[in-house]
């Protein structure tokens, strides 16, 4: 008897035999050997050398969608209509008789899209090139099953019948179902919920059947016999479904709007373009495909360049997308907003140290010869780690403060010793506020930073304008990267999430909300574009001058670079302060006791203002600028408290 007869005979034992209790576990039995033949029967095909000329298409592009139907439903006619291929498309049935491909390309993707014979009833078994079809259909990462929306409800249930028998499994998981098959020690069986659709005696029938003796078995979802068949098995594909039903020009509003709401369903006609752009969309989001942006230290990512990977992808896959070579080599990756609790999941990936790979592939040069920070920083990810990345396909990160060589007019340290406080010190704070710079008041910290300082922040003539230049119109990009909710508005936290220290640490919040405060002129708590032009000079000032104390290059400030800080800008302080300071703002130090004795960015920008504000304080009561004052115990709390953001 060939297997066809056998899975004849057992599918009709099937239908004979009535569901009760007292059958149920022969009926188990039934479906484990249906499944072993069908098994066979596809395995088989690939030996019998069944393939059938045309059918073998190379898989390319980023993803494969595969075009499942009947005849004449019109796979040929969205081919033609959403591919430059052509598929010859007639009236009568099967005008498609081979595999024939085309390609897309939607938000950066390519995506493959195949025109196949339509299938009949009974293809799994053979039946046109029914089987042949199917063996492609197991290559897809999404199916399209093409459906006329003028035929008969039946389509459905008939094709997804066809596909279930060759182990295809449309818009289904892989059962929550660990199983290990063991040498020895018989079968070993647990359930962390409560089974109610099989149980331990027909799961060790159905094992017996298989000859499997020993094996370890944890499930953990309430499964049904065919589910821990598969799961026996191994060897289904999880493929998700989109079900389009064409031809929607010949059949009611009514009727049109009711197939329209059904799950994981979208309504076309081929002929009229209708809809066909919502179909595109739906197939991108099945595709559950991202972009991801690698950037280059102390550089912005070029969004107009990313790569696609598969949601879930490993930075071992982003890797692979980029070259072949690079995952051999490959340290650690930087990834920026990742497993942040709020936020769609937004990455880029940095492939520090190793840029020198990414650069040389895509021919640029940048020598890292002098740059020894390859320690793992942050927000480091092995191999194996998932990107777990929900939703989103875009990403961004505004800002980093890593480190770039300075600019020429840096170059030179910064003034040995200046005018201590008391004399013409304090007149020279580090950049200011736009309260105290509204109109170019000079607030510069010495004659390094004379350019930007005069400018102010308040940038009057910007405010409320439209963006001209390329740089005001790159600003506006960012902000609304940065505005993930679309508000219009940034908060804190979502400012806070676009800013990256030296050391690849995220700015500190108490930083961000201080710098909220500063700009934010309407009160409103939250920083609006116009608001935003300000803070980011602010930001970008602070950043050079950060560059410009940081003598040794080391991405951090240390205490002897913090003390010439201060004392350039005028604070004259003692050594033993500059400890306390560094101290205080080097957040390892208070956290874990492993501080190395310097401050990041984000504390550097804290400390300073912090210096800076006490110092104004003081000054109110240091009349006479001698450098002591006498206050009560009620204007010195009053003197602290007023510091806080
Ligand atoms: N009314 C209507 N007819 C359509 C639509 N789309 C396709 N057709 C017609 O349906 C017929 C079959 O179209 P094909 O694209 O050849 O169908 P197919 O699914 O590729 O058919 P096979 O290759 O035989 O499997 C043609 O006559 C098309 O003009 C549509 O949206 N509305
Ligand atoms: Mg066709």
């Amino acid at each position: 008897m060939g297997i066809l007869e056998k899975i004849q005979d057992i599918e009709e034992e099937i239908k004979r035999t009535q569901k009760n209790k007292a059958t149920e576990y022969h009926l188990g039995l039934l479906k484990g050997k249906l499944a072993r033949y069908r098994a066979q029967l596809i395995e088989g095909s690939k030996t019998k050398s069944e393939k059938g000329e045309g059918f073998d298409v190379m898989k390319s592009g980023d993803a494969r969608v595969v075009m499942i139907g009947f005849p004449s439903v019109g796979k040929s006619t969205l081919l033609s209509k959403l591919t430059s291929a052509e598929s010859i498309a007639a009236a009568y049935e099967f005008t498609t008789l081979t595999c024939v491909p085309g390609k897309f390309t939607y938000k950066g993707a390519n995506i493959q899209l195949l025109d196949l014979p339509g299938i009949i009833e009974g293809a799994s078994q053979g039946k046109g090139r029914g089987r042949q079809v199917i063996a492609v259909a197991r290559t897809a990462d999404v199916v399209l099953m093409m459906l006329d929306a003028t035929k008969s409800a039946q389509q459905r249930p008939l094709l997804e019948a066809e596909l279930e028998a060759v182990g295809i499994r449309l818009n289904q998981s892989f059962p929550n179902v660990s199983f290990k098959i063991k040498k020895a020690g018989g079968i070993s069986f647990n359930a962390t919920v409560k089974l109610t659709k099989i149980d331990q005696k027909m799961v060790q029938n159905i094992l017996h059947d298989y000859k499997i003796f020993n094996v370890d078995i944890v499930i953990r979802e309430d499964i049904t016999v065919e589910q821990f068949i598969d799961v026996i098995l191994g060897n289904r594909r999880y493929i998700r479904c989109i079900y389009c039903y064409n031809k929607i020009d010949q059949i009611s509003l009514e009727e049109v709007d009711r197939l329209a709401h059904e799950p994981d369903t979208v309504v076309v006609s081929c002929e009229d373009d209708l809809n066909l752009d919502y179909l595109v969309e739906v197939i991108w989001r099945k595709l559950n495909l991202m972009r991801v942006y690698t950037k280059k230290r102390g550089e912005y990512p070029d969004f107009s360049d990313g790569l696609i990977v598969r949601n879930g992808a490993t930075i071992e896959h982003v890797c692979h997308a980029i070259h072949r070579t690079l995952a051999d080599n490959f340290r650690y990756a930087l990834v920026w907003g990742t497993s942040t609790k709020h936020n769609p999941q937004r990455v880029v990936i940095v492939m520090s140290r190793w840029d020198l790979k990414i650069s040389s592939f895509y021919s640029h040069y940048y020598d890292y010869s002098s740059d020894n920070t390859a320690e793992v920083p942050f927000l480091s990810f092995n191999s194996n780690s998932k990107l777990d990345l929900g939703s989103a396909w875009e990403s961004y990160c505004l800002f980093t403060m890593s480190y770039q060589p300075p600019p020429p007019q840096y170059g030179q340290a910064p003034p040995a010793n200046n005018a201590g406080y008391g004399h013409s010190g304090y007149q020279q704070p580090p950049p200011g506020t736009p309260a105290q710079n509204p109109a170019g008041n000079p607030g510069g910290y010495g004659q390094q930073q004379q350019g930007y300082a005069q400018q102010g922040y308040a940038q009057q003539g910007a405010y409320g304008n439209a963006p001209t230049s390329a740089a005001d119109q790159q600003l506006l990009t960012w902000f609304k990267a940065v505005d993930t909710d679309g508000s219009g508005q940034l908060s804190a936290d979502e400012l806070q999430r676009a800013l990256i220290n030296g050391d690849w640490s995220p700015f500190n919040i108490e930083t961000v909300r201080l710098m909220v405060n500063m700009f934010d002129t309407d009160n409103s708590g939250t920083i609006n574009y116009n608001e935003f032009i300000g803070l980011w000079k602010y930001i970008e000032d602070w950043k050079r001058c950060f560059q410009a104390f940081d003598v040794d290059r080391s991405g951090s400030i240390n205490e002897s670079e913090m003390g010439n800080a201060l004392r350039s800008f005028g604070f004259n302080v003692s050594p033993r302060f500059v400890h306390t300071l560094i101290q205080k703002f080097d957040r390892f130090a208070t956290m874990n006791n492993t501080g190395k004795g310097d401050v990041t960015f984000d504390n550097f920008v804290q400390a300073c203002v912090t210096v800076k504000t006490l110092t104004d304080s003081f000054k109110q009561f240091d009349n006479d600028h001698d450098g002591w004052i006498q206050i009560n115990y009620e204007q010195f709390l009053d003197l602290v408290v007023r510091q806080r953001a």
